[in-house]
C-alpha cells in the first residue's frame, strides 16, 4: 500500500471510506466535463470519435499520472463515450492467470476493460494479458509439465484502458501494445478554479472567485485535493463565519489544516525538512530519505517527490534527490555555502 502513515493526511491523494462516494458523485461523467488536461483531452477524443466512426473498439489507453489527477474518471468516460459497457478491475486481484482468464472470456465485443493499477498485475497474468491485447485470443494451458497444451480461446475484440501511477513500471512489452497513453500533468490553478465552481455547484455550497483561487493554489494541483479542501473549508465556513468562503476564510482554514501556502502537505514537508537538516540539502538515495522519514520509499516516490519536482523544490539526480535552492527559501533556511558547488553539476 502507498502512504502508511500519511495516507489519511488532508492533502494526501489517497481515498477512503464515504469519500469515495461523494468522489463518485463529483466525476464528471462526459469529456465535455472534464476540465483540464486540454492535449489529453484532444488525442483521446480523436482517437474515440474515429473509432466509433469505424464501428471498431479503439485501441487499447494507458492513463498515467499521479494519484488524484483523474485517470479513473477519464477510464469511466472512456466507455461513457463509447457507450459501451465497462468492467472494472486492477491489477493486484489478478494474482494468477486463471484471474484475468475469467475476466477475459467472458467480455461482450467492444466491452471496455479497466485495469487500474495495471503496474501490480501478477507476472502470468501480464503475459497472458500481451495476447489477448494484440490477438484478442488467450492460451488455457491444460496440464503440467511435458504433458501440458495450450488450447488457444478466442475473445471478443475489446478495449483495454489501464491506469498506473508508475509508468516506468510497466514493462515494455506491455507498455508498446497501448495505441495512446494519456500523460495526465498536474493542474494549473485556473482548471483548479474551475474544478472547485463545478464541484460547489453540485455540494450546493457558495464559493466567491477569491475563495476558490485560494483553495485552488494550495490544491498541488491535484482535483481530489481540491475538492477535499473545498469540504473542509466549507466546514470552518459554517461554524466560524457563516457560510462565507473569502479569501481571508478560506486561508485561515487552510492553515488550520496545516497545508501551507504552496499546498505542500506534512509528508512534503517531512521529505524537504529531513533533506536539509539531515542530509545538508543532498545528494542523497531515494531508500535512505524515506528511512528517515518513516515511509516506503514508493510513498516518498510517487506521493511527495513528482510534486516537489514539480514546484521546483527537489531534483531528481543519478547520485540522488538534491534540494534546490528554493527548497531552502521555502523552510526559511539558509543553504551551507558549498550546497551549489560541485554536487548539482559533476
Ligand atoms: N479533470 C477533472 N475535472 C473535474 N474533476 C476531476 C477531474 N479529474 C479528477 N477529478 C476529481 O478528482 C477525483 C479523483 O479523480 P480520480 O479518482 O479519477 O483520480 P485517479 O487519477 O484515478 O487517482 P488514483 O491514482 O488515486 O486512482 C474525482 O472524484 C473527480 O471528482
Ligand atoms: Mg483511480
Amino acid at each position: 500500500m502507498v502512504g502508511e502513515g500519511f495516507e489519511r493526511e488532508l492533502v494526501s491523494a489517497d481515498v477512503a471510506g464515504d469519500e469515495l462516494q461523494i468522489e463518485a458523485a463529483l466525476r464528471p461523467k462526459r469529456l465535455s466535463e472534464f476540465i483540464g488536461q486540454g492535449r489529453v483531452r484532444e488525442q483521446l477524443s480523436l482517437v474515440l470519435e474515429s473509432a466509433l466512426r469505424r464501428r471498431r473498439p479503439p485501441d487499447h489507453v494507458l492513463m498515467s499520472g499521479s494519484p488524484g489527477l483523474g485517470k479513473t474518471t477519464l477510464a469511466m468516460i472512456v466507455a461513457a463515450e463509447l457507450n459501451a459497457p465497462l468492467r472494472i478491475t486492477s491489477g493486484p486481484a489478478l494474482e494468477r492467470a486463471g484471474d484475468l482468464a475469467a475476466i477475459l472470456s467472458t467480455l461482450a465485443e467492444g466491452e471496455v476493460l479497466f485495469i487500474d493499477e495495471i503496474h501490480r498485475m501478477a507476472r502470468p497474468a501480464e503475459e497472458m494479458l500481451y495476447l489477448a491485447m494484440e490477438d484478442f485470443r488467450v492460451d488455457i494451458v491444460v496440464g503440467k509439465g511435458p504433458g501440458a497444451t495450450a488450447i488457444p480461446l478466442e475473445i471478443a475484440p475489446f478495449t483495454l484502458v489501464g491506469a498506473t501511477t508508475r509508468a516506468g513500471l510497466l514493462p515494455a512489452p506491455l507498455r508498446d501494445r497501448f495505441g495512446f497513453t494519456a500523460h495526465m500533468d498536474f493542474y494549473e490553478v485556473p482548471e483548479l478554479e474551475q474544478v472547485l465552481f463545478r464541484s460547489a455547484k453540485l455540494l450546493g455550497v457558495e464559493v466567491p472567485a477569491e475563495g476558490a483561487h485560494e483553495i485552488a493554489r494550495r490544491s498541488r494541483g491535484t482535483p481530489r485535493i481540491a475538492n477535499r479542501l473545498l469540504r473542509r473549508v466549507r466546514d470552518f465556513a459554517d461554524v466560524r463565519a457563516g457560510g462565507v468562503i473569502n479569501r481571508e476564510i478560506a486561508s485561515a482554514a487552510l492553515n488550520l489544516y496545516e497545508v501551507d501556502a504552496e499546498g505542500l502537505d506534512r509528508l512534503d514537508r517531512a521529505v524537504l525538512g529531513v533533506l536539509l537538516r539531515k542530509f545538508g540539502g543532498g545528494p542523497v538515495g531515494l531508500s535512505t530519505l524515506a528511512v528517515a522519514v518513516g515511509e516506503e520509499p514508493e510513498t516518498v516516490e510517487v506521493v511527495a517527490e513528482p510534486f516537489l519536482v514539480r514546484q521546483g523544490l527537489l531534483a531528481r539526480t543519478p547520485r540522488g534527490r538534491v534540494a534546490t535552492a528554493s527548497a531552502w527559501a521555502h523552510l526559511g533556511m539558509t543553504p551551507p555555502p558549498d550546497a551549489f558547488g560541485a554536487s548539482l553539476f559533476d
